[in-house]
């Protein structure tokens, strides 16, 4: 009995939680008491037999700042992808919600240290996320945010996504050796997490605005990075330019960053 293999029969489906990359999502209740999130997938839009085997793997990666996998319902179609619940959604609309004199600079610092953590952990597990961003990060009860879909994107079948030409594909997130080899690594995800800490200290905007993905390559392959937030501290533009180096190889690796956040995070606190 493949332990990863969950029973639909043990699954409640209750109200839609929103239409994600791969189908309708909804919140379940498992085993009549464990609130989950239900992917249900529509057909065609994921390598399917591929991601069933990654499954067992994905179940393995557990830390308190990834939405954990529970497990899939694989004998049916549309096959079910059960995970964690995060009552809040999506951090990119949590943040553009909540204003922002609610979210002081301890709780923005706070969220990109939860992310970072999150990201060490997959780091050290040699897993690479390629699409880390606030979008793909939910928000939990008293500010806990957790990293999701971690390694889905490698089963999307869509190529307008998966093609770096492609108008789905995260041009804004994306450093030049994926823009120009579609090279991802951890240190690609290293890039992302840049973006990530200037969409959280921008409250939600949007990166580069109304800039078009020809422009923003551009850009990007010249070295113009994003401007500093309004308001943000020097020292935290500092981490984020840190992520932004043109080259994977002078990019700090997660676990350096969650040392600078933290440092940072402790005398910010302390004044
Ligand atoms: C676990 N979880 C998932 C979701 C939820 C709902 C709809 N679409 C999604 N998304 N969003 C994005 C997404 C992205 C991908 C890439 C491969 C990385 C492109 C692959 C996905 F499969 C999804 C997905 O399923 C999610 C994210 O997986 C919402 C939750 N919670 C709430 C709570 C209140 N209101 C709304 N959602 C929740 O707790």
């Amino acid at each position: 009995h493949d332990k990863w293999e969950i029973d639909p029969v043990e699954l409640v489906l209750k109200e839609v939680l929103g239409a994600g990359q791969f189908g309708v999502v909804r919140r379940g209740v498992w085993r009549g008491r464990i609130d989950t999130a239900v992917k249900m997938m529509k057909e065609g839009t994921m390598s399917e037999d591929d991601f069933i085997d990654e499954a067992k793997v994905m179940t393995q990666l557990q830390h308190q700042n990834l939405v954990q996998l529970y497990g899939v319902c694989s004998k049916h179609r549309p096959i079910y992808i059960v995970t964690e619940f995060m009552k809040h959604g999506s951090l990119f609309n949590y943040l553009r919600r909540t204003s922002p004199d609610q979210l002081g600079h301890a709780v923005l610092l706070d969220m990109c240290i939860q992310v970072c953590r999150g990201m060490a952990y997959l780091e050290r597990h040699n897993y690479i996320h390629r699409d880390l961003a606030t979008r793909n990060c939910l928000v939990g009860d008293e500010n806990v945010v957790k990293v999701a879909d971690f390694g889905l994107a490698r089963y999307v079948l869509d190529d307008q996504y998966t093609s770096s030409g492609g108008s789905k594909f995260p041009i804004k997130w994306a450093p030049p050796e994926v823009l120009n080899f579609t090279r991802f690594s951890s240190k690609s995800d290293v890039w992302a997490f840049g973006v990530l800490m200037w969409e959280v200290f921008t409250c939600g905007k949007v990166p580069y605005g109304r800039l078009t993905n020809t422009e923003v390559v551009n850009r990007v392959q010249h070295g113009q990075v994003l401007e500093k937030p309004k308001g943000c501290l020097d020292e935290i533009y500092k981490v984020m330019r840190l992520c932004w180096g043109q080259t994977p190889e002078i990019r700090p690796p997660f676990r350096v960053l969650k040392e600078e956040l933290t440092t940072i995070s402790q005398r910010v606190l302390a004044d």
